[in-house]
């Protein structure tokens, strides 16, 4: 099997960084773009061609033709000047090119950094003369270091294949029936060239024949340009691994690992220009899908559309197999060679064109280690040690911060809870007080009207007499009189009749006030009990759900220990996701705490509020009782003073004149006159004052009660956020577990089988995968979902989310996954942090759906089928169009004729047309790069399968409910997250 170029991890992450070298090294540098100039040949010499270029300094080069070819309009002609890392004029030698044009790259193999070295020119440019001298040095250097740096052993492995009109051939495999290689996709390590042979290489000499070999077997043929013209692209591809001689303890790298690639392409001229006929012809043709790709990818990297564009790699075989190279994970140097001479300035302008561009692609290399999985599981083993006792001994400074804090806050609340509690009984003691208080005024009136009957001489006056009826709404009663009593009698009854009368109402006041606070209170409580409630399960399943990883960690551990020093993986030194984790989490934890302390701080303003605003109020409520029940015993005005109060505030019924009795009329009357004589200033300024606390403290109490519940609230938020956080994390750690128990089945697969037809299930063959694919940059992450810190910002998972959700739409187009699904998912995630877990998992179901298709499409469907699922990509295809028949005929059924036609507009449909439902159904969900697009099809599929109301929230828990494994009878409905959520079920997440 031919090795990728050493790639993406393939191993679960380092918690504690190797020695040596710096594992978060990650080299970020620009390809190193040189030009170099042969000298005029002999065929252009005797066709008195003549040199058009000039090296004016070792970095730049202009086109500088004869005199007599300059325009006669521009004497004072300006040539452009164009400038590399380095220009080797006709006069050069190898040796030069070598030293600053690739040596620096060619030894970085040696330190496990992939590195690539291209010649790119016209044919008869001098690409071969000058890859061979760079070979030759490159092996010479390589081998000096070796011997310099005797404490590491090195191992070094030669392979080499040709790619001949888009057909890979091996050029170390001398059977003549070997037949060309197919490449196959690995996901984790990208492409990787089936059955290719690879030597391990002896020594200097060894080598050496090796390359005369694969010289040899090259394709060479005639070109107008050159007798022995190299028509196809040679890569000679040296991986080097270098062994520490002495390992340390706790050194987890076992090795560093590196593919040198050295890359001799076939010409870059047009067809035409060769004068090429048959086969050379077929042959341009070839050559040109490659090149133009090569060409392309370079255009669109050295624009920075690593991100935002689609970097065609799979388009040809050369940019799949140097995928890395070409602003990936590698070094590179491209060798530009070009002849001087006049006939061929055109082809040059090109080579130039191309370079320049090249000089702008930023390669993004790293080390590669590799790790044994002995030391993996030992590693994690510490790892579930740490866990553990962070669980049993939760301390401020790990993850258990966040438990202390729950249990704090838990406490918090329940002495709130009492605090409430105390203050409801306060409350409702003071009503009691208030409803004996009316009691004893009642009876007391009952004794002064007895009395006033006992005495009564004479029949009344036409005046009124008032009668108190208890518990209806009118207490008040205004009666004729059957007697009236004396003047002086009638008015002191008068007077105290108004006064009882206002002390009653005084007192209903307290009372609904009383009611209404109490209320309050009693709501605030509950609420607080609720959010309690919410807390403690969400500590509950924060301890649950952290234990069950534990547990699931160990299984895992004593699963891989079976494999205990069988397999190694190549990681590379991106990351360390256990530290960072750690580190992240102590950090998280201290901002947590922070804004924890003020949030606290702000609660507790709010019950010191609440508690201040309640006990002023039970204070002034008590007073006010009090002085009523004294001014009506000494027949002061202030009670008086506080009915009007009353009487004008705004929460106070009005009495309607209308209704009033002319006595009743009368006795506002005499109290408002009665106000007015008897209110001295200090007088008015206590009734405001009385007016203005008691409302003050009303809102107070409801302000504070309701900052309370909204400070609960937000923390309740914000831990639900934190527990998203940490199931995130958790299935990171459960991600990577399976990963490495998936990686060390593959190895023990590849171990017990030689042979590698009947094996590899997961390396896909692509020959008729002509379909868009995720790139460079974006493949291994539609695969491997990028990875966000627990810190990141709102604003970087904002900015996954819509990449991911992208993907997903990409990945959906090419899987055709069901149209409903796609819109149900759409408008249920709308970048919410907890939507982060459903992303993960859309994005590995999909690239799931997409291996098991492609499988499917080589021919390596026997292990679904064994399993009796008959998921393909064609049922999928008659699945979608039978929901957009659907769709049409719904369209017909569940919109109006107004409503139809917005949509034929909407989607540039032809409203005199024919079938124009059916149009619009097959315009839906077309375009996966376009978001518009994508919103526009999900409404409009919602709202005609009438599962979307665009005024509420669309439901995510449909998606933990159908993920059911596809069958093929209705696989739209039935999408297939089982078999990851089975995995995160079994491990409670
Ligand atoms: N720098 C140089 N100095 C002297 N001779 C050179 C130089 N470069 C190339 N040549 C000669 O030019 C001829 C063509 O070179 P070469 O075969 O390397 O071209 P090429 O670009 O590989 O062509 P093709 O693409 O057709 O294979 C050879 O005879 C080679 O020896």
């Amino acid at each position: 099997m031919f090795p990728p170029t050493p790639g993406p991890m393939d191993r679960p992450p380092l918690q504690h960084p190797p020695p040596t070298p710096n594992p978060n090294q990650k080299i970020r540098d620009k390809i190193l773009v040189t030009v170099r100039v042969r000298p005029l040949s002999s065929r252009e010499i005797a066709q008195n061609d003549t040199s058009a270029w000039e090296c004016v300094d070792d970095r730049s080069i202009i086109h500088r033709p004869p005199a007599s070819m300059l325009p006669e309009r521009s004497p004072h002609h300006h040539p452009k000047s164009y400038v590399f890392d380095h220009v080797f004029g006709p006069d050069s030698v190898t040796l030069q090119v070598y030293e600053r044009g690739a040596k620096d790259v060619a030894l970085s193999a040696l330190s496990g950094i992939n590195a690539t070295i291209f010649a790119y020119g016209q044919t008869s440019s001098g690409k071969t003369y000058t890859m061979r001298g760079i070979t030759e040095n490159a092996v010479r250097d390589m081998y000096a270091f070796m011997e310099k740096h005797s404490e590491r052993d090195f191992v070094i492995k030669i392979s080499a294949i040709e790619i001949y009109n888009e057909v890979v051939r091996d050029l170390l495999n001398t059977d003549a029936s070997s037949g060309p290689l197919r490449l196959l996709d690995d996901p984790e390590r990208g492409t990787r060239i089936e059955k290719l042979v690879e030597d391990v290489v002896r020594d200097s000499q060894h080598l050496q024949k090796i390359l005369s070999v694969i010289e040899a077997q090259r394709q060479v043929g005639e070109t107008q340009l050159n007798e022995t013209s190299s028509r196809s692209h040679q890569i000679i591809r040296l991986t080097v691994e270098s062994f520490p001689k002495d390992v340390g303890d706790g050194t987890l790298v076992k090795s560093l690992i590196a593919s040198l690639n050295l890359v001799d392409l076939a010409g870059s001229e047009r067809v035409s220009q060769t004068q090429a006929e048959g086969t050379r012809l077929k042959e341009g043709c070839h050559i040109n899908r490659s090149l133009l790709t090569l060409t392309t990818i370079i255009r669109k990297l050295s624009q920075g559309r690593v991100k935002t564009g689609h970097l065609p790699y799979r388009d040809s075989k050369l940019t799949r197999i140097l995928q890395n190279s070409l602003g990936g994970n590698a070094r590179t140097a491209i060798i530009c060679t070009m002849s001087p001479a006049q006939a061929h300035v055109e082809q040059s302008r090109n080579t130039l064109f191309f370079a320049t561009q090249a000089k702008e692609v930023t390669n993004t290399a790293q080390v590669n280690m590799v790790v044994s999985d002995k030391d993996m599981v030992k590693l994690l083993q510490k790892e579930v040690a740490r866990l553990e006792a962070e669980l049993k001994v939760p301390t401020a400074a790990n993850i258990g911060s966040d438990y202390l804090e729950l249990r704090t806050l838990l406490r918090d609340r329940d002495a709130e809870i009492e605090r409430l509690r105390a203050e409801v009984k306060q409350l409702h003691y003071q009503k009691d007080l208030a409803q004996s208080q009316l009691e004893e005024l009642r009876k007391r009136y009952a004794e002064e009207r007895e009395g006033q009957h006992v005495n009564m001489d004479s029949p009344a006056s036409p005046d009124t007499d008032m009668v108190i009826c208890t518990g209806s709404t009118s207490d008040v009663e205004v009666t004729p009189k059957q007697r009236s009593p004396s003047k002086s009698r009638q008015s002191t009854m008068r007077q105290s009749s108004a006064t009882s009368m206002m002390l009653i109402q005084e007192i209903r006041k307290l009372e609904q006030m009383q009611d209404a606070l109490g209320e309050d209170a009693n709501r605030a409580l509950q609420a607080l009990q609720k959010e309690v409630e919410c807390l403690r399960l969400a500590q509950a399943d924060m301890n649950h759900g952290a234990a069950s990883t534990i547990a699931k960690l160990q299984d895992e551990i004593k699963t891989l220990k079976t494999t205990d020093g069988k397999e190694e993986g190549i990681i590379t030194s991106s990351s360390c996701r256990f530290q960072d984790m750690g580190n992240v989490n102590s950090c998280d934890a201290d901002t947590t705490i922070a804004t924890l302390e003020e949030k606290l701080q702000c609660v507790q303003k709010s019950i010191d509020n609440m508690v201040l605003s309640s006990n002023c109020l039970a204070e002034n409520t008590y007073v006010d009782n009090v002085k009523s029940m004294d001014c009506k015993r000494s027949s002061s005005p202030r009670p008086i003073c506080r009915s009007l109060e009353y009487e004008n505030d705004e929460n106070s019924p009005p009495i309607d004149e209308n209704l009033c009795t002319p006595s009743q009329r009368h006795l506002q009357l005499s109290s408002k006159q009665n106000t007015c004589d008897l209110s001295s200033k200090e007088n008015t300024a206590h009734k405001r004052n009385n007016s203005v606390d008691i409302k003050k403290m009303q809102s107070m109490f409801k302000t504070a009660a309701e900052e309370n519940i909204r400070s609960i609230r937000a923390y309740v938020m914000e831990l639900k956020e934190k527990v998203a956080k940490l199931q995130y994390q958790k299935q990171l750690l459960v991600c990577q577990v399976l990963e490495l128990e998936s990686n060390a089945a593959c190895a023990e697969e590849e171990e017990d089988d030689d042979d590698f037809d009947d094996t590899e299930p997961e390396y896909i063959e692509d020959e008729e995968a002509d379909t868009v694919r995720m790139d460079n940059e974006e493949a291994p992450s539609a695969i491997v979902p990028t990875t966000p810190s627990v810190g990141q910002s709102i604003v970087d998972w904002k900015l996954l989310f819509q990449k991911e959700r992208m993907q997903i739409a990409q990945l959906w187009d090419l899987c055709q996954v069901s149209i409903i699904h796609r819109s149900q998912f759409y408008l249920a995630f709308k970048g919410d942090p907890a939507d982060q877990v459903y992303m993960e998992v859309e994005l590995r179901r999909l690239a799931w759906l997409q291996e098991h298709f492609d499988a499917a499409s080589s021919g390596n469907v026997h292990e679904r089928e064994e399993e009796g699922e008959t998921t393909t990509l064609e049922a999928s295809m008659r699945a979608i169009k039978k929901e957009r028949e659907t769709l049409a005929k719904r369209m017909r059924t569940n919109l109006n004729e107004d409503e139809r036609e917005e949509i034929y507009h909407k989607w540039g449909v032809y409203t005199g047309g024919k079938q124009r439902k059916m149009q619009v159904a097959y315009k839906v969900w077309t375009d996966p790069h376009d978001e518009v697009h994508i919103q526009d099809s999900a409404e409009l599929v919602a709202k005609v399968m009438g599962f979307w109301n665009p005024d509420k929230e669309a439901s995510k828990e449909m998606f933990e409910l159908a993920f059911a494994p596809p069958s093929s009878k209705k696989p739209w409905l039935q999408v297939g997250w089982n078999n990851i959520l089975n995995n995160f079920n079994a491990l409670n997440i």
